[in-house]
């Protein structure tokens, strides 16, 4: 059954990225971190739990208010695996800033985290210096006692996480580390080391970034206060441009270039957004963007442009399904790498709908079926992957037929108020 219209304005849930890097860099620093807003889903208490095990003190003092007393850089062993989860950011952040330490730990995650490759990570760590063995280049992993010293180096793919990782090691590696990264992903690391007093260098040349900093170092306690996540705001702003009356406005939204190539896209698809200027927070521009309900049309998004918006191709390929005409996603071989095969399962969650899709090895196509076009009535099959559940759901909003999906409990790993935040659009969502 489509539902009706959604109408409201939201502010914004706290960015999981940020949500992470405060605990992580908080962990490390010298002094005590205040963070307010900090998003508190089932990935970011795991890594709140890993850094308290790291001999952190890691405190919840209100709604999204934490504290954390830093170990100026001297990290306890831990006496128990250290268990992620769902989360890719948080274990390889984590194995990044462990590396250097001289502790020895052991790195586990989920069924989905457990299937998801870890040399990426382990590969340019152990060219550091550190010691892991991993099972087969995934988790459980283990990290020996070990020494480093700095690297220069290029990631073969386009990740945050492997940046963050190497710079992580690199504030207790002897030496200078340098990262090269051809296409720049979210900054958020080199931002925020800043703040937090590191010594970085990051020199920006047309769309490529190179960072360097020189270690040992130690960071300085800074207090945080999250901007909103662009990736969890996809959802709302997508159901409305979908779902015929619409209009929602969501708050505190981060203004990254690195986080905003959905904005950007959308638009090129014609969608009614307005964009108005918010305070800034941690470092982030923030923005306050309305979505009215509009008439998008098909077009081919830039390869270039997937780091920006990498999270977001699950809900673009929905809002491509109410499109007139064709939708081209190239550059997407990152998604077979995520919490499941995010561009199969985005595929199939339209095909179940009745939407026409085709997979290439790194690109999905979706022929628009316009509005009110899409026939709905399909079952999402997330795999452990909450992008899936949601953008399943959403579908499910506008499409003749309405849409489920076989499991909600994963979208509790980034956006536990997905379902109070719908309701509050007016739209009541029933887990299946
Ligand atoms: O650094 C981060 O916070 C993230 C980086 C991205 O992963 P990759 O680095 O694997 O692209 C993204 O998909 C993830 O949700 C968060
Ligand atoms: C890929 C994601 O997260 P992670 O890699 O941290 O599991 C995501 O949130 O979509």
């Amino acid at each position: 059954m489509p539902a009706k219209a959604l109408s409201g304005r939201l502010k914004a849930p706290g960015d999981k990225s940020v949500s992470h890097r405060a605990l992580i860099l908080g962990a490390l620093a010298h002094g005590e971190t205040r963070i307010t807003g900090l998003l508190e889903s089932e990935d970011v208490l795991n890594t709140a739990k890993a850094m308290a095990a790291l001999g952190a003190g890691v405190e919840r003092t209100g709604a999204g208010a934490w504290t954390v007393l830093g170990t100026s850089g001297r990290l306890a062993t831990p006496d128990a695996p250290l268990d992620f989860g769902n989360s890719g950011t948080g274990v390889r952040l984590v194995m990044g800033a462990v590396a250097g330490s001289g502790v020895a730990a052991e790195f586990v995650g989920d069924e989905s985290l457990s299937s998801r490759p870890m040399r990426r990570v382990t590969d340019p760590l152990d060219a550091m210096g550190a010691l892991f063995e991993t099972s087969d280049g995934r988790l459980p992993a283990r990290l020996s006692p070990s020494k480093l010293h700095g690297i220069d180096y290029t990631p073969p793919v386009a990740s945050a996480q492997v940046k963050s990782a190497i710079l992580l090691a690199g504030l207790s590696a002897d030496g200078e580390t340098c990262v090269h990264e051809p296409q720049i992903t979210r900054d958020h690391t080199e931002t925020m080391l800043a703040a937090f007093g590191a010594s970085i260098d990051v020199r920006r040349d047309g769309p490529a970034s190179t960072i360097r900093l020189t270690g040992p170092q130690t960071l300085t306690a800074c207090n945080v206060d999250v901007p909103g996540d662009p990736s969890s705001s996809a959802f709302a702003i997508v159901a409305a441009l979908v779902t015929p009356g619409s209009e929602v406005t969501l708050t505190g939204v981060m203004d990254n270039p690195a986080r905003t190539g959905l904005i950007e896209t959308l638009r090129e698809m014609g969608a009614g957004l307005t964009v108005e200027p918010g305070p800034d927070m941690a470092g982030e521009r923030t923005m306050t963007v309305t979505a009215r309900a509009s008439t998008l049309r098909g077009i081919e998004v830039p390869a270039e442009r997937a780091p920006a918006m990498i999270d977001e191709y699950p809900i673009l390929a929905v809002a491509a399904a109410f499109a007139e005409g064709t939708t081209f996603m190239p550059g997407l071989a990152e998604l077979r790498a995520k919490e499941s095969d995010r561009l199969e399962g985005t595929a199939a969650l339209l095909r179940a709908s009745g939407v026409d899709v085709e997979t290439g090895e790194d690109s999905l196509t979706v022929h628009g079926a316009g509005p009110g076009g899409v026939k709905g009535g399909g079952r999402t099959i997330t795999h452990h992957d909450h992008r899936l559940a949601m953008s399943g759901l959403v579908l499910g909003l506008a499409s003749r037929e309405g849409a489920s999906v076989d499991d909600v409990a994963m979208i509790a790993t980034s956006y536990p108020d997905f379902f109070a935040h719908m309701a509050g659009l007016g739209v009541q969502l029933e887990p299946a």
